[in-house]
């Protein structure tokens, strides 16, 4: 664990060689001119008059996405997939959080408890908020009272109000229970079990990203409402990947604000990743075309398309996500090979809402949950696990590049219980 947590750490710290950063004018000039018939508007028409469907899906959307509702979702290893860089080699060089989508070794584990520490604590900094005001009301619950159903009440309203969910409020009760009904409890028993507990609805869905680097690129959709931190989750992301060694390209996909094209390009000079962006108000569709082409071209092994998440018109939203993913479908069926979403923590509640909806449109396979510092909201996290049993790869802790971790479902839930 600890030779893990250690790599978490050295992300950042070590750069990769000065990657070349392309002239943005360069970058922007490859995106063919609006009135040049191009071959995406020859995909487009088609795509226009087929059935709405999930890239690579037979069945319509509505029946893949109610589908995909009542199974937890399988991200299918790839078959004989490896990049050739990376086949002769024993472990791949991918940065923490990330997987191949082969069937790679279990990562080797060293006993060093320093850098786990250092980690950990920081963990528990972020999520203290959360742990600290549900801990004062336990224990102010259980002092001189034994557990009842009176108090295993209390206590269910009690966890259910700090937005872990019904169904794992009743779980803690329930392994409450059957350990020390009739007897004294202390707020560490409490903790201790409320840890377990939440251990066991998150382990399911803490997963690292798989990379089927095959594809070159990989297609990741990053989807989500704005402000939940898309952009510098992709930024991020990026700095992670190309310190790794992998070339990134970024498109700004989100074409309906000026502050987040160039936001994301900030990102891409910072970590030495491609851009594609467009003009202002250009169809998102599009743009996302034409950068997975232009990824292909110059053989990147990641592609990363930003998109806008305003709700205001939801079917606006959504006819442009759908369309994204119709479009990257016809340059290749599998793509976009992850759609992510990004949750921002403090949102509470509406975070899961937000993934009911993101997940009919655009296909969501995967999570990263924001702003989970500071906030004492972190329990929502453990409510979208239970319910949507979407993989969580990562969780943000901050604004810095390197405050992108490997969802751990072990620490976090020892940190929000505060263990
Ligand atoms: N504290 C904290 N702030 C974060 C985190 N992730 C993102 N932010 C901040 O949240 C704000 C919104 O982030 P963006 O990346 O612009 O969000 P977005 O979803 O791309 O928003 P739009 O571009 O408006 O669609 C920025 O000020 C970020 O610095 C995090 O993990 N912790």
């Amino acid at each position: 664990m600890a030779g893990f947590i250690k790599r978490i750490f050295s992300f950042g710290k070590e750069r990769p060689p000065e990657a070349e950063t392309p002239a943005p004018d360069a970058a922007e000039a490859e995106i063919p001119a609006e009135d040049e018939p191009s071959e995406f508007e020859k995909v487009l028409e088609e795509v226009e008059r087929e059935p709405e469907t999930v890239a690579g899906a037979e069945e319509p959307l509505e029946t893949v996405i109610s589908e995909s509702l009542e199974a937890a979702p399988v991200i299918e290893p790839a078959e004989e997939q490896v990049d050739e860089r990376m086949a002769g080699t024993d472990t791949p060089a991918l940065p923490a959080g990330f997987a191949l989508s082969e069937n790679e070794p279990e990562e080797e584990v060293e006993p060093e408890e320093a850098p786990r520490l250092t980690w950990f604590q920081r963990l528990k900094a972020g999520l203290s908020r959360t742990s600290s005001q549900l801990s004062l009301k336990i224990s102010a619950l259980f002092t001189k009272r034994k557990l009842d159903e009176d108090t295993l009440d209390e206590l269910e309203d009690l966890l259910i109000q700090s937005d872990l969910g019904v169904e794992t409020a009743m779980r803690i009760t329930g392994a409450l229970s059957s350990e020390r009904y009739g007897k004294d409890v202390s707020g560490e028993d409490v903790a201790r079990i409320m840890a377990a507990e939440v251990e066991k609805v998150l382990s399911p869905v803490a997963k690292p990203l798989k990379l089927d680097l095959s594809h070159k690129p990989h297609v990741i959709l990053v989807v989500g409402v704005n402000g939940t931190g898309k952009t510098t989750t992709i930024g991020k992301l990026a700095a992670k990947l190309s310190g790794a060694g992998l070339k990134v390209t970024l498109a700004a996909g989100d074409t309906f604000r000026a502050a987040a094209i160039e936001q994301l390009k900030i990102w891409a000079e910072r970590t030495g990743s491609d851009f594609i962006g467009t003009r202002l108000g250009a169809d998102a569709a599009g743009l996302a075309y034409d950068a997975f082409e232009q990824a292909k071209a110059k053989k990147s092994d990641v592609l990363i398309i930003d998109t806008a998440g305003r709700l205001q018109n939801k079917a606006e939203l959504m006819a442009e996500l759908e369309k994204i993913v119709r479009v990257l479908g016809k340059l290749d069926p599998d793509a976009p090979h992850t759609v992510l979403q990004t949750l921002d923590a403090t949102t509470g509640q509406n975070a899961m809402s937000q993934v009911e909806i993101f997940r009919n449109v655009a296909g969501v396979n995967g999570l990263i949950m924001t702003k989970l510092d500071g906030t004492a909201r972190g329990g929502i996290l453990v409510a979208i696990a239970a319910k949507h049993k979407l993989p969580v790869y990562f969780i943000g802790v901050g604004e810095g590049i390197d405050d992108l971790e490997p969802f751990e479902a072990g620490d976090f839930a020892k940190a929000i219980a505060g263990v």
